[in-house]
């Protein structure tokens, strides 16, 4: 797979949020924040715990309706209702896994395709050629995508059955199935070892050769700056600085408020903790080892009870399924809006 950066300085915006602000009750999650997302991107949003990345994406794809502020896709204000958010182009994955458990991987896929297809109720139960076309449309288009991210020999598993790190692919599989120009990624490595995210990593650039801009939210710095043409970085719901990698990896208020310690492989991180070694000795302490875990920001101390979410019916949101803990039995996963 090829992991080529385009120049996209000049390329055409398909995601454009200004002024974004969410508010729940006396919490300010996100606050006015600008982020724009061109054709050919792989956008990083980073930033400690509780900084407000995911409550970002819920803005951006209609499961919450932001206080302020909107949300353009490809210059058209998007209507806040995750499925005509879908329908427009921008699809997603959450951060913990939704999928269809006792449905086979193939299955999970076609779920994710229904946006795409004009068959209607009747069509569909009087099963005439018209359903059947569609349907084995849809099948091939389901065994490509499956294909793509190397699931197709397990299409008749039950998803499951799957490993960890293959669920998180199937996921992908089935928001690629709605043909979107957008895709937005909420911690697609978290959970996995570091094979299956290199995996991922190769998955990710294949997914932006293939015409489809990313938008990534990711806690493993190795991997958002090998990945990303640009990264913004959030703290307690403010975009700090948003630039290349290099740009911020090297920003000292992104050090201090978030990466801490660089991360392991970072430029200058050896020398940096061979400084550290030294120091402790001359002080005649051990010294802390260096980590890739990011700083936690502090809590921020608002009342987050009477929160708005209006509209925030996750299993609203077009081809996800409905949640465990409200009663579906079918579903793999915990019932919030990551
Ligand atoms: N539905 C909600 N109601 C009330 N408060 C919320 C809601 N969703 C998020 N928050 C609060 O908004 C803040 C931002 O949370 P968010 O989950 O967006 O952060 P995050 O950057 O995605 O964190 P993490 O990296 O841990 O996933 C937190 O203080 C969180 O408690």
């Amino acid at each position: 797979m090829t992991t080529i950066t385009k120049d996209t300085a000049t390329a055409a915006t398909v995601l454009d949020a200004s002024g974004v602000t969410m508010r729940f009750g006396g919490l300010t999650a996100v606050r006015d924040v600008n982020l724009t997302v061109r054709e050919g991107e792989i956008v990083g949003l980073i930033g400690p715990n509780g900084a407000g990345k995911t409550t970002f994406f819920n803005c951006l794809t209609g499961l919450y309706v932001p206080t302020e502020g909107q949300v353009s896709y490809k210059g058209t204000v998007l209507p806040p209702k995750p499925h005509l958010v879908t329908q427009a182009g921008i699809a997603r994955t959450f951060q913990n896994i939704r999928l269809f458990s006792n449905m086979t991987v193939l299955e999970n896929v076609l779920v994710g395709r229904h946006t795409r297809t004009k068959e209607g109720l009747w069509s569909a139960l009087l099963r005439g050629p018209g359903f059947k076309k569609a349907e084995a449309a849809s099948r091939e288009r389901a065994m490509e995508l499956l294909e793509f991210v190397g699931l197709a020999p397990k299409a008749e598993h039950l998803a499951r059955n799957l490993p960890y790190g293959e669920q998180r692919k199937l996921e992908i599989a089935r928001a690629l199935a709605s043909d979107p120009g957008l895709l937005l990624l909420d911690e697609p490595t978290a959970g996995m070892n570091q094979s299956e995210t290199r995996t991922t990593e190769e998955l990710v650039f294949a997914i932006r050769d293939l015409g489809i801009a990313v938008l990534v939210i990711e806690h493993d710095m190795k991997f958002i700056f090998k990945l990303c043409d640009r990264v913004a970085v959030l703290v307690q719901g403010e975009k700090l600085v948003e630039g290349t990698s290099e740009v911020v990896q090297n920003d000292e208020r992104v050090v201090a408020a978030y990466l801490g310690t660089p991360y392991e492989g970072a430029p200058g991180a050896e020398e940096a903790a061979e400084v550290e070694v030294a120091e402790a000795h001359a002080h005649g302490t051990a010294a802390p080892a260096p980590t890739a875990v990011p700083a936690q920001a502090p809590a921020p101390e608002t009342d987050a009870d009477d929160a708005a979410t209006d509209d925030a019916d996750p299993a609203d949101d077009a081809g996800t399924p409905a949640e465990a803990g409200s009663g579906d039995a079918n579903s793999t996963t915990e019932g919030d809006s990551k």
